[in-house]
C-alpha cells in the first residue's frame, strides 16, 4: 500500500452517511444498516436485512447480525473518535430475524476511559428483543496498520501453502 494506512478514518460519504471501506464506494451500507437519530452517546438504526442475507427460509443468517451489531457499536462510538478497532464482540440470539422488514436497532456508550470503550445494542421489532450485542473497542495505536502491515510482509508462504515467519 502506498498510502499512509494510519491515516484511515470513516469520513462521511457523499451522500453524509458513515460507511465502512468495502461500502463507501456504494454509497450505500451493504448490510442494510441506516442511522435513524443520534443524541449524545445513543444511536438508533433502522435496520432491514437483504434477502442474500438469509440463513434459513425468511430468516437471517447469524453472521449478518453480529455484521451489523460489528458496524452500530463501532459507529456510535466512531462518532467521537474516528480510529477504533474491535477488540471483542458478544451477540445474543433471542428471537429469528425476519428478512427485508425494518427492524430497529438502538446502540449506545456504556463506558469510555482513555483507550478503552464498551458499547451495547439491542435489535427490537415492534418492541420485542431479537437479539443483543456487546462490545470493547479500542482507539487504535498510531501505528495500528503499518505495523500489520510490517508484520504481514514478514510471513512467508511454503510450498504447502501455510505461513511461516521469516
Ligand atoms: C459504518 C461505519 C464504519 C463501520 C466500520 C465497521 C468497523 C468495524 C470495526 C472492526 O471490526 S475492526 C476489525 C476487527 N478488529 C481487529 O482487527 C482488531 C485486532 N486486534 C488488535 O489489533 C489488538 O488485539 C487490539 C488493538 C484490540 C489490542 O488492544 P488492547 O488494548 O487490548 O491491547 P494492547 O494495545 O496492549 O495490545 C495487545 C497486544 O497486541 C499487540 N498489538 C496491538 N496492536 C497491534 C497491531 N496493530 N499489530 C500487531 N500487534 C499489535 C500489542 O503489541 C500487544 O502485544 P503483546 O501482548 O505481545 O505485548
Amino acid at each position: 500500500m502506498s498510502e499512509d494506512p494510519d491515516a484511515s478514518a470513516i469520513a462521511p460519504s457523499p451522500s453524509g452517511r458513515l460507511l465502512c471501506g468495502g461500502c463507501a464506494p456504494h454509497d450505500a451500507c451493504r448490510l442494510g444498516v441506516e442511522i435513524a437519530d443520534a443524541r449524545d452517546d445513543v444511536v438508533r438504526f433502522e435496520v432491514v436485512c437483504p434477502r442474500s442475507w438469509h440463513g434459513g427460509p425468511g430468516v437471517a443468517h447469524g453472521g449478518w447480525t453480529a455484521a451489523v451489531f460489528d458496524d452500530v457499536l463501532s459507529v456510535v462510538a466512531l462518532r467521537v473518535e474516528p480510529r477504533l478497532v474491535t477488540k471483542s464482540l458478544a451477540v445474543s440470539y433471542l428471537r429469528p430475524v425476519p428478512v427485508e422488514r425494518p427492524v430497529q436497532v438502538l446502540a449506545r456508550i456504556d463506558r469510555h476511559v482513555g483507550r478503552q470503550w464498551e458499547v451495547s445494542a439491542e435489535m427490537t421489532l415492534a418492541g420485542t428483543a431479537l437479539a443483543t450485542g456487546r462490545a470493547e473497542l479500542r482507539t487504535r495505536h498510531p501505528h495500528h496498520f503499518a505495523r500489520h502491515e510490517a508484520w504481514l510482509a514478514r510471513q512467508t508462504l511454503s510450498p504447502n501453502g501455510s505461513h511461516a515467519e521469516s
